[in-house]
């Protein structure tokens, strides 16, 4: 069976390319989820995207998700800041996960340097601009492959 990762983008993300593009750059959700499933599929791997700006989506899409991904890329936007419950899932169904951000969260407000997801993400990804969701990509694909028995990273 092909391994398979699935994107996760929370609220606002679907706006990448129009919203602050001082901060978030002029590419697209669209642009980002189409170059992540091109790269992927170079690594035979399958790439779901899902967006949602409701957190009960995207508590309920990571739970659907246990027994069928092999890895999760997650970018919370701002539930990152406040959401037990997307932390509560993704330990729920212990699929390995890294966190995106497409900003430098720790050079903005005080407040966006807290996240409730990276002391139990297996990576944290922030201020690469759109091309951390290749970063993460490249790392999520690796990462499986350590899992299925080829070598280390
Ligand atoms: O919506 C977002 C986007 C973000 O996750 C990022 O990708 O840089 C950073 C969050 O603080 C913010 O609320």
């Amino acid at each position: 069976m092909a391994q398979k990762i699935l994107l996760i983008n929370g609220p606002n993300l679907n706006l990448l390319g129009t919203r602050e593009p001082q901060i978030y750059g002029s590419a697209t959700l669209n642009d980002v989820v189409k170059q992540a499933k091109i790269q992927a599929a170079a690594l035979s791997i399958q790439v779901e995207a899902f967006q949602s700006n409701h957190e009960g989506a995207i508590v309920d899409k990571i739970q659907a998700a246990r027994g069928e991904v092999d890895a999760i890329i997650i970018n919370p936007g701002a539930f990152t800041h406040t959401s037990v419950a997307i932390r509560d899932a993704l330990l729920g169904v212990g699929i390995p996960f890294v966190e995106i951000h497409v900003s430098n969260v720790h050079a903005r407000e005080q407040w966006r340097r807290h996240s409730y997801l990276s002391d139990k993400a297996q990576a944290v990804i922030c201020g690469l601009g759109v091309f951390g969701y290749t970063a993460a990509i490249e790392f999520a694909a690796k990462h499986m492959k350590v899992n299925a028995g080829a070598s280390k990273l």
